[in-house]
């Protein structure tokens, strides 16, 4: 391996490179959907591409793949609640205005047949999220249409468009709203028509009445899908800085995370003389270890080294896996007591014994390096301990040696 390449990013750059959504509809609150899913809806798969959170790891293709099948079930309920709802104001509307029988077909076509028969077109259909933004759309379409059949009736009409409109912005689909505009204004218009564009937009308290249930029903549901929205959110934040902190295969410090706490020890240091050394750790030959044993012998060999440091370390320190086959710990210790803790974890390691992989033995090399003094940062320190390193190994590796600003440590 060649030493006397020093890395970069914060001064370093894994030598081995090893170790290293999409937009969530966050509700279902459509008028059909008034009450929030209890989980978040699939979005569509191009969505998700251009989606930020897509960097986010996509939930398995089964996960996703049952929550598509699952989303006219769990649509399904709320549209029967929320059209429920508008049925109220357009019920007392109509009444009020002595509609025509074909006006209350229609209603309670959308109202109480539309639920069921989306469910169905859905549920049959090879691709039921898309089936489900179709029924979506028509949602609209029906709350649309009712606009000009209730003569603009003024409340229940802006509470209708408000409520739809919101709950297609509030879906989290990119454009869904935008998509359903069209088939909204050509409803109204289409309406309107056959109403002659008959306007009594005066709302009676019966009718401002029967359109309180479905604002205060929506508004509460909106608030609180928002509400799960943001916790979900929160807990997912929480879970992915952990995850961040953690090196995937050995659970010590990831690398990032490493160098913050590092860092701040390095500030100690060169502020209040805190004893400050660093140990950089690199397995033996653990190419030929990989080669002649498997990839998950090797990997069995570095979980058992980052025991080894948790045991030795007991909590004290920062331990951290740089990549690869490279470990790196920033000891609140001074030198002497540091090389005693290396050498007792490179003693550890050579006596490992696998018993999965009989025969299998490792080692490692070991640099360490006195924290500089101001100005010098974490890239010197590490590149201190780096030099130290290759001395360790072309000395023949399975020792410890100090940085060359001191006088080298026996094996
Ligand atoms: N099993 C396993 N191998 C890894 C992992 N990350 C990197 N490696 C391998 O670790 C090896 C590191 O080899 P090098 O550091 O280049 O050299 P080496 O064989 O250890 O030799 P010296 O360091 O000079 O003693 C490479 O073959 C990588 O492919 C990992 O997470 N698991």
């Amino acid at each position: 391996m060649d030493r006397g390449t020093m890395r970069e990013s914060v001064g370093w750059a894994s030598r081995s490179g090893g170790g290293g959504g999409e937009l969530q509809p966050g509700v279902g609150t459509n008028l059909a959907c008034l009450i929030p899913l209890s989980s978040p809806l699939p979005s569509e798969p191009r969505m998700s591409d251009e989606s930020p959170a897509s960097a986010v790891a996509a939930p398995p293709r089964e996960t996703r793949a049952v929550r598509l099948r699952s989303l006219p079930r769990r649509t399904y309920r709320f549209r029967v609640l929320g059209m429920g709802l508008a049925a109220l104001p357009l019920i007392a509307v109509m009444r009020e205005l002595d509609s025509p029988w074909p006006v209350w077909a229609w209603m309670g076509l959308g109202c109480f047949l539309w639920p069921h028969l989306a469910y169905l077109l859905a549920r049959r259909s090879a691709d039921p999220f898309r089936a489900e933004l179709r029924n979506f759309v028509l949602d609209s379409f029906f709350a649309g249409s009712w606009v000009p059949l209730m003569h603009f009736n003024l409340m229940p009409s802006v509470v209708l468009l408000a409520v739809v409109s919101a709950d297609k912005i509030n879906s989290g689909i990119r454009g869904l709203w935008l998509r359903s505009l069209p088939g909204m204004l050509l409803a109204i218009v289409a309406g309107g028509l056959l109403t002659g564009f008959a306007f009594a937009p005066v709302t009676s308290l019966t009718v401002m009445m029967a359109s309180l249930p479905i604002l205060v029903i929506h508004t509460l549901a909106v608030s609180l899908s928002s509400y799960q929205l943001v916790r979900r959110v929160q807990q997912q934040n929480l879970l992915l800085e952990a995850l961040n902190q953690r090196d995937a295969l050995t659970g010590l410090d990831s690398r990032s995370h490493w160098e913050e706490q590092s860092l701040a020890l390095l500030q100690r240091h060169q502020a209040s003389g805190e004893p400050a050394t660093l140990m950089l750790i690199d397995a033996d030959r653990f190419k030929g270890i990989n080669d002649r044993y498997g990839h998950g012998a090797g990997d069995d060999v570095l979980r058992a080294i980052a025991d080894l440091l948790r045991r030795e370390l007991q909590g004290v320190g920062h331990a951290g896996r740089l990549g690869g086959d490279e470990f790196v710990v920033a000891l609140p210790a001074g030198l002497a007591q540091a090389r005693d803790v290396a050498e007792r974890l490179r003693g550890a390691v050579a006596a490992l014994q696998f018993a999965r992989t009989p025969g299998l033995q490792g080692s490692v090399s070991i640099g360490l390096a006195p924290a500089p003094a101001a100005p010098l940062g974490l890239r010197e320190w590490l590149e201190a301990a780096d030099r130290a390193l290759y001395r360790a190994k072309h000395d023949g590796r399975n020792r410890t040696a100090g940085s060359d600003a001191l006088p080298p440590l026996d094996a």
